[in-house]
């Protein structure tokens, strides 16, 4: 079957630096992948390659099968795949319900992007906040309304980048298990730092280090793994690695 998102030898220099190197990864349907690893090791540099940010010196993307090597953001966006980078990209002076109404207005007819914006708030938790202007809520709250403008025009896949940059541990352990939630119905692929919240969300893992794929699997295995301990970690594993069924 063909895979939702896949990367052939994708690659990416700078200069003498190769930041992405000969990367081929395969995303499926609906399937939930954590991207990790050391400081360095080329996850935003691919993440930026998947969302169009750069263009990548070798290899290629292809979304279902078809080639997509070096569309623009926009042309992305409109294949269906959702996007949260780490940048802001809410206006400070609307209401939560009015920032998710624009990212679906694309699509659909006022009234209902609303209705859509409004389910996207809900299932995210944050129905009550609807009213209230983006730039007066608290940092986790804000990064809700942000990942409910990806979730509300429903995309195949969603690509996070830190989702959890700047939360509480209480507000992390949420987020995890709303993208776990969401996963059910999205390919979700995110770059992330927090080890516990990579270990809450337990889906597969690909481990980069210096541009490669060190390793790739199911979490269990990839966070008991000596050779992510060593370069990602920098220590001998943990006797117990506890990772939620
Ligand atoms: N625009 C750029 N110009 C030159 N070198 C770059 C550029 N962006 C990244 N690099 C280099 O490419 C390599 C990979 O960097 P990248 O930021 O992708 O790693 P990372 O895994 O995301 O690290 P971090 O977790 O610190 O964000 C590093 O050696 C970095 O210095």
């Amino acid at each position: 079957m063909t895979a939702l998102l896949a990367t052939e030898g994708l690659t990416m220099r700078f200069g003498g630096v190769v930041a992405v190197d000969n990367v081929s990864l395969i995303v499926e349907e609906r399937e939930l992948r954590c991207l990790i690893g050391p400081n360095g090791a080329g996850k935003s540099t691919f993440f930026r390659c998947l969302t169009g940010q750069y263009r990548p010196s070798a290899g290629r993307i292809l979304w279902r099968g078809k080639d997509t090597t070096g569309l623009e953001p926009h042309a992305i966006a409109r294949l269906g795949i959702g996007i949260k980078t780490q940048v802001p990209s809410l206006f400070d002076g609307l209401s939560a319900i009015e920032g998710v109404t624009l990212a679906v207005r694309r699509k659909h007819g006022e009234r209902e992007a609303r209705r859509r914006g409004m389910v996207a708030l809900e299932r995210l938790g944050i129905g009550a906040l609807a009213g209230a202007q983006v730039g007066l809520l608290a940092h986790g709250q804000r990064q809700l309304v942000e990942l409910a403008t990806v979730v509300a025009p429903e995309p195949d896949l969603i690509i996070l980048d830190e989702p959890t940059a700047g939360m509480s541990a209480e507000e992390t352990a949420g987020t995890a298990a709303l993208i776990r939630e969401m996963s059910r119905d999205h390919a979700v692929v995110v770059v992330e730092h927090d080890m516990q919240f990579i270990r809450a969300i337990a889906g597969g893992i690909t481990v980069f280090h210096q541009g490669r794929v060190l390793v790739e699997d199911c979490a269990a295995k990839v966070l008991s793994d000596p050779r992510v301990h060593d370069v990602y970690l920098g220590r001998p594993p943990a006797p117990q690695v506890v990772v939620p069924a």
